[in-house]
């Protein structure tokens, strides 16, 4: 299934519903901070998880009890509604 990229326009239309949300490095970006290693390791968990049954993968990184998550779609050259979706799933967790 191909799938493409969104222009400007779309992608801040698409942050408007998605306000913890921004753009860093031209990827979808958010950050998260939990108390302790073990449950943002929880968090990651479910997110790969989330990541496989969409077969869309975060790019990010954890230390101790922080997490950042750049979205983008290698596949497309930029953010697409892969991102979008991905992201969503991630905000109802
Ligand atoms: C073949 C398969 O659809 C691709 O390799 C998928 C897997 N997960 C992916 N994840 C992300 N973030 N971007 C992609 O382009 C991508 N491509």
């Amino acid at each position: 299934m191909p799938v493409e990229r969104l222009s400007a326009a779309q992608i801040e239309q698409g942050l408007e519903e998605l306000p913890e949300w921004g753009l860093d490095q031209r990827k979808l970006y958010r950050h998260f901070v939990f108390p302790t290693f073990i449950e943002a390791w929880g968090f990651m968990s479910e997110v790969a998880l989330l990541a496989e049954t969409q077969n869309h993968h975060p790019e990010w990184t954890n230390v101790y009890g922080r997490v950042e998550i750049y979205l983008t779609t290698h596949d497309a050259g930029g953010i697409s509604e892969r991102d979008f979706r991905l992201a969503r799933a991630i905000d109802l967790l």
